[in-house]
């Protein structure tokens, strides 16, 4: 995939299938978006995702985990926009002559039912059909994919992360929700407690659910390894100042320091609290092991 970034003078020389718009989760909804532009590559265009980049803000998907899934999906360009002054007050209909059809070579589109672009958000996927022949590109507007009777979208995805619905955030999302972070030395107390762990802190902009335990999975290169998470503190060892996120894998003990990992949530068991010893502590923990260990058990994997 070639990525574009940190620029506003992109080009392209081949004719595009492209779709457009922030796609913060890359959710279900979008998709079915990207989905349709991979299709056009049959039919010899590139497949190309326009997003605006709105610089650091907290977000489901960190710039680099957004690249890594569309290039894994076959995308063949990734614009990252910076969302500037001349970008954003540029009319509809020149941003669609100016930089999809000259600088793009526009052939296809696919956009939501709520799409909107341009100075005051005027251009809607009306504009894009009224100006498809004349510019010669086609447009498919694609109905919004809905969950239990609700549209799906970022907004209602980062809700229901802010409340540690984890099955239903990877419903929406279509994958499992995941945190990435190289292995970190913590206070090596895990180890005296019989609990060795891995202590990673994902960047600062990415959406964590809140403070607790989590049955999770663990990557680690070609394999797969269940376990439970805390997000959190660790109050009742005196407290970080970080929030961090640290796995106990059930049937691995390995050396992993340095490496990075990726981890996923599926199901939250319980907040994180402060007890009034490490004993009362690793007795929770131990419950928290068998609740994880149930979990998975109940559940094809
Ligand atoms: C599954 C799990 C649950 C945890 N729950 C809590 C908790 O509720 N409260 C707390 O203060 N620390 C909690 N911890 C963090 C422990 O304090 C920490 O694992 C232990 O002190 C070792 O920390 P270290 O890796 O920095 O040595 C939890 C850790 C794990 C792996
Ligand atoms: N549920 C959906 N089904 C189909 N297309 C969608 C869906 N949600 C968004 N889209 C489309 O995906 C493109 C990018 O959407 P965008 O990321 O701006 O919206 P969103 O996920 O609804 O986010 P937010 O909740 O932040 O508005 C747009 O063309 C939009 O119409």
């Amino acid at each position: 995939m070639r990525l574009i970034t940190g620029t506003t003078e992109f080009e392209t020389t081949e004719a595009t299938a492209i779709s457009l718009g922030k796609f913060e989760g890359l959710h279900m909804g979008h998709q079915l978006l990207v989905n349709r532009i991979l299709k056009k590559k049959e039919e010899g265009l590139k497949a190309l995702i326009f997003t605006f980049d709105f610089g650091e803000r907290s977000t489901l998907l960190l710039p680099e985990e957004r690249r890594n899934l569309l290039e894994k999906w076959g995308v063949d360009y990734l614009i990252e926009c910076p969302f500037v002054e001349s970008i954003a007050h540029m009319e509809a209909e020149d941003f669609v002559r100016e930089i999809l059809v000259k600088r793009l070579h526009v052939k296809y589109l696919a956009v939501g039912t709520d799409f909107h672009f341009g100075h005051n958000r005027k251009g809607s996927y009306r504009l894009l059909e009224d100006m498809q022949k004349e510019c010669g590109f086609q447009v498919e507007v694609v109905e919004k994919a809905c969950y239990d009777g609700r549209e799906i979208s970022s907004t209602r995805i980062r809700k229901e992360l802010e409340q540690g619905h984890m099955e239903l955030v990877n419903q929406l999302l279509g994958y499992a929700y995941s945190v990435t972070g190289e292995v970190l030395y913590g206070h090596q107390i895990g180890r005296t407690l019989g609990l060795p762990t891995i202590n990673q802190q994902p960047g600062l902009s990415k959406l964590l659910p809140p403070n607790g335990v989590y049955a999770t999975k663990t990557r680690i290169a070609s394999e797969i390894f269940e376990g439970i998470t805390n997000i959190g503190y660790k109050p009742t060892i005196g407290g970080e100042t970080r929030k961090g996120v640290e796995t106990f894998l059930f049937d691995l003990d390995r050396n992993l320091y340095g490496e990075t990992l990726t981890v996923s949530f599926y199901g939250f068991e319980r907040p994180e609290r402060k007890f009034d010893s490490l004993e009362a502590l690793k007795e929770r923990i131990e419950k928290d092991v068998a609740w994880g260990r149930k979990y998975f058990g109940e559940r094809e994997n």
